[in-house]
């Protein structure tokens, strides 16, 4: 059956994925706050500043009039990053309201909210009415843009309380290059979307400092142990951080040069500032945020982080990289199971 598809920002990764909906036969409108992009993308089915060397598929259409993309669509994707989270939300929250409507929410979203440490599902809940949405279902695992444009194997995770809304959108998103399991905890998927970028960031450092693959392997390891550690002290489940939304995500970001987090960290390592590297990047490097938003909680929890501590010194405290990451060598020896 033909669903209807509004998808809600039209990045890098919320273009790609409509595309990837209309190739898969749903009639889909992608929304984007930029009209000179929805132009483009119209005519030219291009999007050049976050695909280059790409061509979208005349199916999918494009504009810049969310209510136009919304009006009578039985599921919201919605895919900005974190800091736009409430804004968009709440724009969509009045339209459903206005227009009566309830559909199924999905957002392919990785980080956490600055000061307030919500989850991106928490910040929807906060900005949609219940009587406006049924069920919000959180897409994610490893899979960058890229890789799904040339249709590479991938395989991601549905994760949503109710089994039915996350059974929803396995169907409507799997085909042949793109294949989703479900999972129904959306706290562990969640948490893992979010803080892999940190470890991201810091797999970049050690590789900008010129260490090699000894170091990025326990960096990566003793990282998953610490994204577990602050997840299960938030409820999630330990088993989903060996799934794909955890330990999958963690690989391809701190091991992919298609990693924006990465490539963040790898110009850190090499010695560039964090400004230069923003102001480079022209794309969102949601790592650099949830870096600050988890060594708060960290430390408001009293959740041992000691990977987020010394990637926190060096994006927000000035630390020299290279006595940050051999700061974590030097830390008292320990054991390796809790
Ligand atoms: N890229 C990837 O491979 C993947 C990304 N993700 C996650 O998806 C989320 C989005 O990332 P991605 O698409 O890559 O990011 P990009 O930086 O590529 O694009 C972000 C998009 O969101 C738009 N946007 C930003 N702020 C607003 C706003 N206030 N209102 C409306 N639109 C806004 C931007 O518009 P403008 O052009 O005007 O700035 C742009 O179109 C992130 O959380 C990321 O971690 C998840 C999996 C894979
Ligand atoms: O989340 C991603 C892949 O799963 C994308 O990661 P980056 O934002 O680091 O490019």
């Amino acid at each position: 059956m033909t669903e209807k598809v509004a998808v809600l920002g039209a990045g890098s990764w919320g273009s790609i994925l409509a595309n990837l909906l209309a190739e898969n036969g749903q009639d889909v409108t992608l929304w984007s706050h930029n009209a000179e992009q929805v132009k483009v993308l119209n005519e030219q089915h291009v999007n050049p500043r976050y695909i280059k060397d790409f061509t979208y598929s005349k199916r999918l259409k494009a504009t810049d009039d969310m209510q136009s993309a919304v009006d009578g669509a039985s599921v919201v994707l919605i895919v900005v990053p974190t800091k736009a989270i409430r804004e968009v939300g709440g724009q969509l929250g009045q339209l459903l309201s206005k227009l009566g409507q309830r559909p199924l929410i999905v957002h392919a979203t990785k980080g956490l909210e600055q000061n307030t440490y919500k989850r991106p599902s928490e910040m929807l809940t906060e900005e949609i009415n219940e009587a406006n949405r049924t069920d919000i279902v959180v897409l994610s695992g490893p899979s960058h843009a890229e890789d799904v444009a040339r249709k590479d194997l991938t395989s991601v995770t549905a994760a949503c309380a109710d089994f039915a809304g996350a059974q929803t959108v396995q169907k409507l998103f799997s085909n042949d290059y793109f294949r989703v399991y479900t999972n129904d905890d959306v706290i562990g998927t969640e948490f893992g979307a979010a803080l892999k970028n940190i470890i991201a960031i810091g797999a970049g450092i050690i590789n900008g400092l010129g260490f090699h693959d000894n170091a990025k392997a326990a960096l990566i390891t003793r990282g998953l142990t610490e994204i577990r550690r602050l997840g299960v002290a938030f409820g999630a489940n330990p088993f989903t951080f060996i799934g794909l939304s955890g330990v999958g995500d963690l690989i391809v970001t701190a091991t992919s040069v298609n990693s924006r987090n990465w490539r963040a960290g790898n110009q850190l390592g090499q010695g560039k500032s964090l400004k230069e590297v923003m102001d480079n990047m022209g794309m969102i490097i949601e790592g650099v945020y949830t870096t600050k938003a988890a060594y708060e909680l960290a430390q408001q929890r009293n959740v041992s982080m000691p990977i987020t501590e010394a990637i926190y010194q060096v994006l927000y405290e000035d630390a020299d990289v290279k006595t940050a990451i051999h700061g974590l060598m030097q830390r008292e020896v320990t054991s390796e199971v809790e």
